[in-house]
């Protein structure tokens, strides 16, 4: 049996709470404000103290360290409802043992009291310093979520895959790793692959020296070198090319590259922050992305959910950007709800850009509906084009290891594909073959013919 402490002002929650600790076998206090808590910890130590952020008088967050000075190394697990950032920050470089959101179940509280109270847990080393540096905005439990994560990958060493759609904020995610983490003054050294021609991949990020090719005609160091004692940003890692993939393992492996035309490696170390919006798992199942360099940057992934999956954030993100661009910019609710109702695929970008579109037409600075640019028209799902791909890929498998189809398996194929591609053509050309041939690049005659074939009626 354990005494358990919970400080919380919402009476509800400190009863739940109690209820399940005595069903767990375990005696639990309760308290409604920091100092009624410390009074209880002084006079009974606790094991475990649940703690909340926002409390009437001093604040959670800033009570742990006098409970630390009571108490020792009690862990302490935080619960709120209001998680940032810096809250997630302050609360794991305080050495939180758990940082826990509110709604949440008991189930949930219940495996934390259990991982608490288990013999000699190791809490991570805490961190003294207070993170300066937010940036990332957010107050929607999506995003709290993430700043738990980057919270913790902050506070270690190891590499991060950052997933997400384009825009959804890859980007600021890894720098607000960086500078939360303990070398927030090294250098941070963003590569984005994707933009990198592969004839100058590989001496952009490896470095090179004097004469090793036309052109090089002074010495350079490369990105990786330059990341040396910080950390490297690799936007877009599903673009390298597979033989720079495995001239990159190499380097992290062995902590050193080898310039292009050196024959001496250069030393260089640095944590790993790669981003992508791709499926790496399935490239690396389709033998698209090596697997070693997978696992090698991949030992904790962080997702960034869309904006269209996190709307509570529009309004703040909304006001940030207007602010940064004119701090006496507003925004007015009718503007708030529309943006608010529009799906933002290209994310937090495409809010910001249309944020400064709106002050660009808006003089005044004050922001209403028939400021915001038009909604952009959709851009084809890449997701449903890869799953046509693959049916296409399937139906023709299906039929060359058909044995009927010897022979014929491409007038058979081309006879299931084309009549879609011909009746969209008509269509949108009002059943006119002469346009519709245009369209198609075809002759009006072969369009003629292949239609008396299909049996479909078209004037001509
Ligand atoms: N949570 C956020 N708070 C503040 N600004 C944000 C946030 N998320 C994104 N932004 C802003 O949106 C823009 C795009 O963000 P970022 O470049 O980090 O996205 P990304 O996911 O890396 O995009 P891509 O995949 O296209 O490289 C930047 O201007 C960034 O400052």
């Amino acid at each position: 049996m354990a005494n358990l402490l919970v400080i919380d002002d919402e009476s509800s929650i400190c009863w739940g709470i109690t209820r399940l600790g005595e069903g767990m076998g375990h005696r639990v206090t309760s308290a409604s404000s920091v100092e009624q808590g410390l009074d209880a910890a002084a006079a009974e130590p606790p094991a475990l103290i649940i703690l909340d952020v926002r409390l009437p008088g001093q604040d959670g967050l800033s009570a742990m360290r006098s409970f630390r000075e009571l108490c020792g190394d009690v862990p302490i697990v935080i619960i709120t409802a209001f998680g940032d950032l810096q809250t997630a920050v302050r609360a794991v470089s305080q050495g939180a043992f758990e940082y826990v959101l509110k709604p949440f179940d008991l189930a949930q509280i219940r495996s934390v009291i259990e991982r608490a109270l288990r013999p000699a847990p190791q809490p991570a080393s805490p961190k003294e310093e207070e993170s300066a540096v937010a940036g990332v905005i957010g107050r929607s439990p999506r995003m709290q979520a993430v700043f738990h994560k980057i919270a913790l990958a902050a506070h270690a060493d190891a590499p991060v895959l950052l997933r997400g759609e384009t825009g959804v904020g890859k980007e600021v995610a890894a720098q607000a790793i960086h500078h939360n983490g303990p070398r927030p003054d090294a250098p941070f050294v963003a590569v984005s692959v994707a933009a990198l021609s592969p004839t100058v991949a590989e001496a952009e990020l490896f470095g090179h020296v004097e004469g090793a090719f036309t052109g090089a005609q002074r010495t350079r160091r490369g990105l990786l070198a330059q990341a040396d004692g910080g950390t490297l940003f690799l936007d877009e890692v599903a673009e390298i090319p597979l033989a720079i993939q495995a001239k990159l393992l190499r380097a992290l492996d062995q902590g050193e590259v080898l310039p292009v035309g050196a024959d001496q490696p250069v030393k260089t170390s640095f944590r790993t922050i790669a981003a992508t919006h791709r499926d790496l798992r399935a490239m690396v199942h389709a033998g698209d992305f090596r697997q070693d360099l997978f696992y090698r940057l991949c030992a904790y992934e962080i997702e960034l959910p869309p904006l269209r999956d996190r709307r509570e954030d529009i309004a703040l993100l909304a006001a940030h950007f207007a602010r940064t661009r004119r701090p006496d910019a507003s925004l007015s609710a009718e503007a708030i709800a529309e943006l608010e109702s529009r799906d933002w695929p290209g994310n937090v970008r495409e809010l910001r850009n249309a944020i400064e579109h709106a002050l660009l037409v808006s003089p005044a600075g004050d922001i209403f509906p028939e400021h915001l640019p038009p909604i952009e028209p959709k851009a084809a799902d890449p997701a449903a084009s890869r799953n046509l791909e693959s049916a296409l890929a399937d139906r023709a498998r299906e039929l060359i290891a058909d044995p009927e189809a010897a022979g014929q398996v491409y007038n058979r194929y081309l006879e299931q594909v084309e009549p879609p591609l011909l009746q969209a053509a008509l269509d949108q050309h009002a059943r006119q073959c002469a346009p519709a041939a245009r369209a198609l690049g075809l002759h009006r005659t072969t369009l003629r013919r292949k239609l008396d074939q299909l049996g479909v009626d078209a004037d001509p």
